[in-house]
C-alpha cells in the first residue's frame, strides 16, 4: 500500500493479573482499509483493539497514531483524540436510552458544540443513510437489534472519524441481520475514507473485510488476504 500506517501496534504487550492477553502483537492499520480481527475467544482481540484506540496502555511495546506514540501522550490528549479522530460501535449498541435515535446519532456533534439543527440534520442524513429512518423519533428501547446497531453506526460515523472501531458490532444480532450491518458500516466508512478495526468471531463478517488478521495466544498470525 502507498501511504504510511494510520495506526501502528508494534510489539505490544498486556496481562491482566496473571493472564497473558497479548504477547508480542503487531499490527499496521492503513488509511481508509477494513481490517477484521479473528481469533478464538481470549486470543485477545478485544484488548489489542483497546490499547489502538487509546482506552488501554500496554505494559510494553509501542501504539502509533498518525505518527504521534500513544504513550507519550496525557490522558487529556489521548481522550481528545479518541473523540476527534476515532469512532466507536460496541456489541450492544450501548446507545443512551433517555434520547431518541436521532439525537443518540447527533450527540457526538452536539459535544463537539455543533447545534442543534445542523446536527440533527445531519443525524438525519446518516439514519437515512443506514435505512433506519423509520427509527429516528422513537428511542433505542423501542428499536430491533439491528436497528440499533445502524444507529449505533451512524452515530460513530458522524464526526467522520479517521477510524471506526468496531468490536463484535453484529455479535447480538442473527447472521443476515449481523452481514446487512456490517455492509451498510463498510460502504459508509469507504465513502468517507473511514478506516475501519472490526473484530470479530464470524467468517461471514469478517469476509466484508479488505483484509483479515487472524489472532492465537495474544498476538497476529499473518492470514489469508480477503481481496
Ligand atoms: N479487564 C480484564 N481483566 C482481566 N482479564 C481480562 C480483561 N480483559 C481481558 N482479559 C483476559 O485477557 C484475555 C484476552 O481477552 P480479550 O477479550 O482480549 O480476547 P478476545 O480475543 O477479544 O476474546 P473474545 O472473542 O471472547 O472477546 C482473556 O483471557 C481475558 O479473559
Amino acid at each position: 500500500m502507498p501511504s504510511p500506517p494510520l495506526l501502528v501496534a508494534d510489539d505490544v504487550s498486556k496481562s491482566f493479573g496473571a493472564t497473558q492477553a497479548l504477547s508480542g502483537a503487531s499490527l499496521q492499520v492503513f488509511p481508509g482499509e477494513v481490517l477484521a480481527l479473528t481469533g478464538p475467544s481470549g486470543s485477545g482481540k478485544s484488548t489489542l483493539l483497546h490499547c489502538l484506540s487509546g482506552i488501554l496502555m500496554p505494559d510494553s511495546g509501542r501504539v502509533g497514531y498518525d505518527g504521534r506514540d500513544l504513550g507519550a501522550l496525557g490522558d487529556r490528549e489521548r481522550s481528545t483524540l479518541r473523540r476527534g479522530a476515532f469512532g466507536f460501535v460496541f456489541q450492544f449498541g450501548q446507545l443512551v436510552p433517555e434520547l431518541t435515535c436521532l439525537e443518540n446519532v447527533a450527540l457526538p456533534l452536539r459535544l463537539a458544540g455543533t447545534r442543534r439543527r445542523p446536527a440533527e440534520q445531519l443525524a438525519g442524513e446518516l439514519l437515512a443513510r443506514l435505512h433506519v429512518s423509520d427509527v429516528a423519533a422513537k428511542r433505542p428501547g423501542q428499536a430491533s437489534g439491528g436497528q440499533g446497531q445502524r444507529v449505533a453506526v451512524a452515530r460513530a460515523l458522524i464526526t467522520t472519524p479517521r477510524v471506526i472501531f468496531a468490536d463484535e458490532p453484529t455479535g447480538a444480532l442473527d447472521s443476515r441481520n449481523g452481514e446487512q450491518v456490517i455492509r451498510l458500516l463498510v460502504a459508509a466508512a469507504k465513502e468517507r475514507g473511514s478506516a475501519v478495526v472490526l473484530v470479530t468471531h464470524e467468517e461471514r463478517i469478517a469476509a466484508c473485510a479488505d483484509r483479515i488478521v487472524a489472532f492465537q495466544d495474544g498476538a497476529a498470525v499473518p492470514a489469508a488476504v480477503a481481496r
